[in-house]
């Protein structure tokens, strides 16, 4: 997780990546053991993010598929709205 934060913050903080929507996926959460989205939002330090780039946290689980659509609706929305406000400058 300390790897995953570090590469995560490194790559936000790159000029062409400024408001790139980060969606991350939490998978697995069927397993007993899996950290939970409110745990990997700390470790991973999100809201420490640049408030310039809109992020969203998934818990999915990919055997069953749970959380996988909402996830790329998600991805989709901060796309559509990140799109938005470019053509309004
Ligand atoms: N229980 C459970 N198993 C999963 C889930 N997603 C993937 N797996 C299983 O985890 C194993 C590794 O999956 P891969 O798709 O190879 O993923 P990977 O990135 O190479 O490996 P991991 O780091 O383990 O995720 C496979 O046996 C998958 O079936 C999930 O949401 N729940």
């Amino acid at each position: 997780m300390e790897e995953a934060k570090t590469e995560l913050h490194k790559i936000t903080r790159i000029s062409e990546n400024q408001g790139v929507p980060v969606l991350i996926v939490a998978n697995k959460q069927d397993l007993r053991n899996s950290l939970s989205p409110s745990e990997i939002e700390k470790l991973l330090a999100m809201g420490e993010l640049s408030s310039s780039a809109p992020w969203h946290l998934q818990p999915t689980c990919a055997i069953t598929g749970d959380g996988l659509k909402e996830g790329l609706e998600k991805l989709h929305d901060m796309i559509i709205k990140r799109l938005n406000v470019a053509t309004e400058k």
